[in-house]
């Protein structure tokens, strides 16, 4: 059985459908990202599981049981806001402790389970500190002991390295990782780094619409995006338009044909095509070969982007590799090329 079992929740706020009769299962232990734009309904789906709001319908199963009712706090799960919200007035162990005390956990066992708390993230001795003597990184790790202290089996975090400069953010989610791991508790983590809901989860759920539109491994859903969307939010993948014809799939915009590894679906309008699976392949004829100008080249540090105006007139993004020499100049004609699996047909 699932820890948790979302079951067709819906959730309206006046015209808007924040959730669209989602459904997801989390299993015990594992790290979920949530992935999606602006307005997807993320933050909402967290809410709804942490009690914080109720759904217009559908359900919520942690281990079967109904949570339908159960008030936040008498939840075996925890949340942490993006705001981190400690206590000012109280110190780093009281802020800690505030939850288990509200539990009538007794006092002898809450100051170990404090320093308990204290040292998985690494901030042992600052208990007696006041939360404005700490900094970003700090107050991360006291909320992230806050949420932990309970022992839940399932954490929820809303965007818990929002507030961190890009080096700590780095550091802090292999911690995070690492505690998901040491502490066997299944996290549920909202994140707008795509980079980091990869690199940290177990799987990703792309939502889009209050929906969950793929739900995979990271590299699976890298490699294999189910839709337009999911294949230029993760990556920004090229995406071309056609269609079916035979084997392949006639790209106008490229002048050329694609030719996915299997059989095309039939009815396929669009294929997706990462940019870094694009070479220079002077000499490259027939299928899965394609010719343009390049328009501009952008040097990112571990490799160069160019942008290719294709025979057709469709822009294409195409990854260069350092190791591959120097990029061609802007203006030159490039013949471009790449394999059969490659190609990733999109549903919609
Ligand atoms: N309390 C509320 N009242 C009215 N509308 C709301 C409320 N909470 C959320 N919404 C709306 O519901 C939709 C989903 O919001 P939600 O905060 O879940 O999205 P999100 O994916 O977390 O977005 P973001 O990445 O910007 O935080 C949005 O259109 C939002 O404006």
């Amino acid at each position: 059985m699932p820890l948790l079992s979302l079951r067709g929740l819906s959730k309206r706020f006046g015209q808007t459908l924040a959730l669209d009769r989602l459904d997801l299962d989390v299993a015990a232990g594992e790290f979920l990202t949530l992935l999606g734009g602006s307005g997807s309904g993320k933050s909402t789906l967290l809410r709804v599981v942490a009690g914080f709001e109720a759904a217009d319908a559908g359900a919520v199963l942690l281990e079967g049981r109904d949570l339908s009712g159960v008030p936040p706090h008498a939840r075996p799960l925890n949340m942490m806001f993006q705001s981190y919200a400690l206590f000012p007035h109280l110190n780093v162990a009281a802020n800690i402790a505030y939850g288990l005390k509200r539990d009538g956990v007794p006092r002898a066992e809450r100051a170990g389970r404090v320093e308990q708390a204290l040292a998985m993230v690494g901030l042992e001795g600052f208990g007696g500190r006041l939360p404005h003597r700490l900094s970003g990184g700090q107050r991360q790790r006291v909320a992230l002991a806050r949420a932990l202290v309970k022992r839940p089996r399932l954490l929820l975090l809303d965007e818990p390295l929002g507030a961190l400069d890009a080096n700590l953010r780095e550091r802090t989610g292999f911690e995070l990782r690492a505690l998901q791991r040491e502490t066997g508790a299944a996290f549920i983590m909202v994140t707008h780094d795509q980079q980091e809901a990869l690199a940290l989860a177990d799987r990703v759920a792309v939502l889009e619409h209050g929906r969950v539109v793929q739900l995979g491994a990271p590299r699976a859903v890298y490699d294999r995006p189910a839709t337009r969307f999911v294949a230029q939010f993760l990556g920004t993948a090229n995406v071309l338009e056609g269609r079916a014809a035979g084997e392949g799939f006639d790209c106008p915009g490229l002048a050329a044909t694609l030719r996915p590894e299997g059989a095309l679906p039939p009815g396929t309008t669009a294929c997706a095509l990462r940019p870094e699976r694009i070479a220079l392949r002077p000499g490259a004829q027939g299928p899965n070969s394609a010719g343009g100008v390049v328009e501009e080249v952008a040097f990112r540090g571990d490799d160069s982007l160019l942008l290719v105006r294709a025979e057709g007139g469709a822009l294409l993004r195409v990854g260069h590799a350092e190791e591959d020499g120097p990029p061609p100049p802007r203006g030159s004609a490039v013949r471009l090329g790449w394999e059969a699996a490659s190609v990733v047909p999109l549903a919609g």
